[in-house]
């Protein structure tokens, strides 16, 4: 039995703010000293120091805008390369763990939904992380030095600026909670538009066939609609919260200008301290006041990125999530440990005590099933469809993980960490082999670095795969094997079975289904021939083929029927 991978860890929310961040506060925090020397020269134009009160002042500020700029810039390009490893990061974990479930599970993500959100949705998490983060921690830090230096000279204006503050966040996260809501909603709406149209782009022939092509592009537009209507939403909500921000900002920045207007014409004395500002110190207080606000706004004009980045962190960890883990998908390949590779002979198969039932199901497939299968042996699984012959070989080829009980292959137990070397001597002919979009030798190699083109044109040529006018040099596939016949596309399967050098198991499920008479004893005969020296299970209907192996073994029967040939 294969024992369960440890638990996953949930995706991280990546909160605190990186050096860029940091700098970019610093940068917006310079405005501290450039408006002091504004106010200064103001001053000293007032008092009549004519240009000399001027120049050196506005030195100091343009100096100072070349430091903010140059902070700016290096924070924005530092926060983005960080942004971008962190989602290059979060996106191979995330196919690691798709790569990491079972083929079987029911629960996996529908492709079309899995490449929408690792391809589309996970984007959203660079405005979030190079926009949101940043803004974020701009709006704690920098309105608290703001308001602690207009709070030294005037205590009544720091007042109101700490009045107007808390009631932009107060609103903001009652807009946020809105926005979250609208984006997740979008996004559910995108991934499964997304997964619509890639099932019914698969499935032309048959909507064509059936007549049922007009339906389905209704439903694609009703589905464009909705998608419209809940970006519509998602916008309505960015809208009013900037709108909220700007009136509570505005109100704040007037209610200051008018505080330190009449208290320099000396109609309001108080709130100073006890002292009567300057026109110098008046006018610091007064440019600070919009600046104070300017955090929150940024923070607003960003705020739909963290709905978009959270609903899109969501969606990811969603991805990774199944029922049914592949085994031995996160350990290392321990060949040499186990012996798999290159053991030179074919391996003998025992199943002791199987428990197998399909997640969420009470009813066991296999409680306490037995087999044994001899090195070097031909079996063919047979019985009536749903008995569990493709769930048997599945569990056999270790592609989903038994709940109770032992597989052995060549002596060696299946297990978490035997699983992937052991999968390396055998060979899988599945019932629907997938053909990818790409010429035949390539569909034949799979990307294995260790197979060479003599070695795929010898598994062709064995396949008879070689006549074949799509097998042509520069003849492409379409995407799931169209180009290709049914027999074909066997062939095809058979090729790649016979290019796998160090296969000594083979484990074919029903390889002559929905072939011709002529057609299936061909394939039958060259399944035989590569099965030669091999340990071979086969899971068939086909009488013609079960008899050509040493033995059947019944399943759904009360007990396994085994027939001699
Ligand atoms: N991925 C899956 N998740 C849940 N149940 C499944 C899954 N695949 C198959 N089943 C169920 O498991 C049972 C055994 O299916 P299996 O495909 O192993 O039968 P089979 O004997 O190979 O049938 P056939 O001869 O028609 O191919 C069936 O009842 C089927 O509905």
């Amino acid at each position: 039995m294969t024992e369960p991978s440890p638990p996953r860890s949930p995706l991280k929310a990546f909160t605190s703010p990186d050096i860029g961040g940091v700098v970019q506060g610093v940068a917006a925090l310079v405005w501290l000293p450039q408006a002091a020397l504004l106010a200064m020269a103001v001053q000293g134009l007032a008092g009549g120091g004519g240009m000399a009160a001027v120049l050196w002042p506005a030195v100091g500020i343009l100096l100072l805008g070349l430091l903010r700029a140059g902070c700016e810039a290096w924070g924005v390009r530092r926060t983005f390369g960080r942004a971008r490893a962190q989602l290059t990061a979060l996106r191979a974990q995330t196919a690691m763990a798709l790569a990491g479930g079972s083929p079987l599970d029911r629960e996996r993500a529908p492709s079309g939904l899995a490449a929408s959100v690792l391809a589309e949705q996970a984007e959203a998490l660079v405005p979030y992380l190079v926009r949101y983060q940043p803004a974020r921690w701009r709006a704690t830090v920098v309105p608290l030095f703001l308001l602690a230096a207009v709070a030294w000279f005037s205590w009544a204006a720091a007042l109101v600026l700490l009045v107007a503050a808390p009631l932009i966040p107060i609103f903001m996260a009652i807009v946020g909670w809105r926005a979250k809501a609208a984006s997740e909603a979008q996004m559910v709406e995108m991934g499964g538009m997304n997964a619509f149209l890639l099932d019914r782009l698969r499935g032309l022939a048959t909507l064509r066939a059936l007549d049922a092509i007009d339906a389905t592009a209704g439903r694609l537009g009703a589905s464009a609609q909705s998608l419209r209507q809940r970006t519509m939403a998602v916008l309505r909500i960015a809208f009013l919260s900037s709108a909220v921000l700007e009136l509570f900002s505005a109100l704040g920045v007037a209610l200051v200008a008018v505080y330190v207007g009449f208290h320099l014409l000396g109609s309001l004395g108080f709130g100073a301290w006890g002292q009567q500002l300057s026109l110098g110190e008046g006018l610091f207080v007064l440019l600070l006041a919009p600046a104070f606000f300017e955090p929150l706004r940024e923070l607003s004009a960003v705020w739909h990125d963290r709905a978009a980045g959270e609903a899109a962190l969501q969606a990811l960890d969603d991805l990774q999530r199944g029922a049914l883990p592949l085994p031995g998908a996160g350990a290392a390949v321990t060949r040499a440990a186990t012996g798999a590779a290159g053991a030179g002979a074919a391996p003998a198969v025992t199943v002791h005590g199987l428990h197998f039932s399909w997640p969420g199901e009470s009813t066991a497939l296999f409680d306490g099933y037995e087999l044994r299968i001899g090195a070097g042996e031909h079996v063919a699984l047979t019985g009536p469809s749903g008995a569990g012959k493709t769930a048997l070989l599945s569990l056999l080829a270790g592609l989903m993980p038994a709940t109770r009980g032992e597989i052995a292959i060549g002596g060696v137990p299946l297990t978490e960490h035997t699983a992937t070397a052991l999968r390396q001597r055998m060979a899988w002919m599945g019932q629907k082999p997938h053909v990818f979009a790409g010429s035949v030798e390539a569909n034949v190699a799979l990307g294995r670095t260790d197979i060479g083109a003599p070695e795929v044109a010898e598994a062709m040529r064995f396949a008879a795969l070689d006549d074949v006018a799509q097998a042509h040099p520069g003849t492409a596939l379409g995407e799931g094997g169209s180009g290709l016949s049914g027999g074909e596309a066997v062939r095809l399967a058979l090729a790649r079975v016979a290019v796998h050098p160090h296969a000594d198991l083979i484990l074919a499920d029903e390889p002559t289904a929905h072939l011709d008479t002529v057609t299936a004893a061909r394939v039958a005969d060259a399944l035989m021939g590569l099965a030669r020296g091999r340990t071979l299970i086969v899971s068939t209907h086909d009488p013609v083929l079960a008899a050509r192996m040493d033995r059947s073994v019944s399943l759904g029967t009360e007990a396994p029927v085994e027939k001699a040939a």
